[in-house]
């Protein structure tokens, strides 16, 4: 977000405004409210009540937002902003913003930077209110534009089965669009059902020859739970993009050699209790085939002994 854009528009509009505003699922609100503070502008955000884990409602909190917790999901949120910043002189900074998407959009050009330039066939990304595949859709094109790259990567939206509009928009053959009543997923973030980008999300995936997938809360969980297995520290949004690079790969729309990129939206210390959940598998109908729960031992030599002689065994079969 360009902060200093808006302290000019504070300054330079017949009606100054007052403050940055944004409904959010709790990644915009963190990013919203820091950015904020930082450049002193009071800050505004709708969260959903009991929507979003408590480390991401703390974030705008401690950064001194004005914080609305209301009784109905990101949909509401988004809906009430909206008729609000009509009202009041509030700079809504959600992604139906053209300028907060070329802030957005600078994440394409460093993936390809980082890639010396050469672009990469795929790139996936979680999608909710669909701002983020737009983003990166418009960062790539204008690379193409300049002639910095001959071309742009295919774009794959992966969203959660149970908030999956443009993925039901996307099988049906991109006859109309319907919103969707967005049922509860762990990739909370993208818990929703009638994001404003919509149209531009549509733009993003033909112009790429892209592709929508879904991903189940099982598919998702596993996903982000393999990932974290090899080091990292996933959310669940990521573990959705995940789940949809294994699918494609699986069913070979994906390449053995085609140089893929997942985007990852949030750091997993902000999902810590799904995490907890999965590994003691306390999930409703889930086999959390990669469960690792911790192992309760009697405090004394022999009783941790015992314990790794066992686990040592089953891990190498040496011991
Ligand atoms: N996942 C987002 C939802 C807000 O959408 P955007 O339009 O600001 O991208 C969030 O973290 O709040």
């Amino acid at each position: 977000m360009r902060t200093n854009m808006v302290n000019r528009l504070r300054r330079q509009l017949k009606r100054p405004i007052v403050g940055v505003g944004c409904a959010s699922t709790g990644d915009t609100s963190a990013a919203l409210s820091a950015y904020c503070a930082a450049a002193r502008i009071p800050s505004i955000v709708f969260l959903p009540a009991d929507r979003i884990s408590v480390a991401q409602l703390v974030q705008p909190i401690a950064n001194g937002a004005t914080v609305l917790s209301l009784d109905t999901d990101f949909d509401g949120c988004m809906r009430l902003i909206r008729e609000v910043t009509a009202e009041l002189p509030i700079y809504l900074a959600n992604s139906l913003n053209s300028l907060r998407l070329e802030g957005q959009k600078t994440a394409a050009i460093e993936i390809l930077q980082q890639f010396d330039w050469e672009v990469p066939d795929w790139v996936i990304i979680p999608g909710g209110n669909l701002g983020n595949i737009y983003a990166f859709f418009k960062g790539f094109d204008m690379c193409r534009e300049l002639g910095l790259v001959d071309r742009v990567p295919r774009l794959v939206c992966a969203q959660a089965a149970n908030a999956n509009p443009l993925y039901l928009h996307y099988k049906s053959g991109w006859t109309d669009f319907k919103p969707v009543t967005a049922g509860e997923t762990f990739a909370s973030a993208i818990q929703i059902g009638d994001p404003v980008s919509i149209d531009r999300a549509v733009h993003a995936v033909k112009s790429t020859n892209g592709i929508v997938e879904e991903a189940t809360e099982e598919e998702l969980m596993d996903a982000m739970s393999q990932a974290d297995r090899t080091g990292m520290f996933a959310c669940p949004h990521t573990g959705v993009a995940l789940a949809a690079l294994i699918k494609l790969r699986n069913s070979g729309v994906i390449g053995t050699h085609d140089r893929t990129v997942v985007v990852s939206t949030a750091h997993g210390l902000k999902f810590t209790q799904s995490k907890v959940d999965y590994h003691s598998k306390e999930i409703a109908d889930m086999e959390c085939r990669y469960a690792n729960p911790p192992i309760n031992v009697k405090a004394n030599f022999g009783s941790v002994m015992d314990v790794l002689k066992k686990q040592l065994r089953n891990l190498s079969g040496i011991v």
